[in-house]
């Protein structure tokens, strides 16, 4: 995230996040849902899925490799990580200290795999498991990633008027907070914004002439994500999940 923190720019951060959200689940929606790779499997360390094998490995990878040291990049299981092996240059620290600590991917895990994947995969099974996987962790690390991002955008409400988060800190008044930084206005942007992108990167792109749908004469049956699975996802989770970081992160705030 850019030193130079404004509402404007993180909320620009934020935009461009949807984009790699919408073409994570296009990518993930090729596969049907083969619940097999999410089922406890034979043999394997505690009754652990192929889903959870995966995402676990592939985070030890990751973070050996210097990821996870952004305050918006949050390990789903940061138990089993070690420190990167090759030297960066490291990141410029806007954020208090203990950002890092804030997580909701618990919440995260649990609303993609039993709410979020039955409303755009097709249910059946082409076993093609080890794919699909890895493509269940694109679409998990695009929506953690953007919705870890309200770390930035509490620090930027707090530092534009702390005279009002203050109070409400010390009170420890959850609700008030999450009022104070709530944009009705801004959220039904947000969903447009995302369903529409979902119905242009969704298209089916053809040569013939006339073949391409105009805007406003949308098919929405024939997009690879349906674009209201996508509205539907930002208003009752990624949106409400970003909020909940955004309060935990401002709890913390004065510590
Ligand atoms: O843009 C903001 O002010 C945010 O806090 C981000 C966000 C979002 O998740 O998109 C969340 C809460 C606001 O009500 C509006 C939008």
């Amino acid at each position: 995230m850019a030193e130079q923190l404004s509402l404007a720019a993180v909320r620009d951060a934020l935009i461009r996040e949807e984009d790699s959200i919408v073409f994570a689940l296009i990518e993930r929606a090729r596969r049907p849902r083969n619940a097999a790779a999410y089922a406890p499997a034979a043999g394997a360390d505690d009754g652990r899925s192929l889903a959870e094998f995966f995402v676990r490995e592939a985070e030890v990878l990751q973070a050996k490799a210097g990821h996870y040291q952004k305050p918006e990049d949050v390990p789903f299981f940061p138990q089993d990580l070690l420190s990167p092996l090759f030297p960066s240059k490291g990141y410029s620290k806007v954020l208090h200290s203990f950002a890092s600590s804030v997580s909701v991917n618990d919440a995260i895990w649990k609303m993609y795999f039993n709410e979020l994947l039955p409303l755009f995969t097709v249910d059946d099974d082409d076993d093609y498991y080890a794919e699909t996987v890895a493509l269940d962790f694109a679409c998990l690390k695009a929506l953690s990633r953007r919705i870890h991002y309200g770390k930035y955008v509490a620090e930027v409400k707090f530092k534009d008027a702390p005279q009002d988060y203050s109070p409400l800190i010390h009170a420890k008044d959850t609700d008030a907070l999450m009022n104070l930084l709530t944009f009705k206005a801004v959220e039904e942007k947000v969903k447009k914004s995302v369903e529409k992108k979902a119905r242009i990167f969704g298209q089916n792109v053809t040569l013939e002439d006339g073949a391409d749908k105009q805007e406003g004469n949308e098919d929405d049956s024939v997009c690879k994500v349906n674009p209201k699975v996508l509205s539907e996802l930002y208003d009752q989770w990624v949106m409400p999940l970003t909020k909940d970081v955004e309060v935990e992160y401002l709890l913390r705030r004065l510590d």
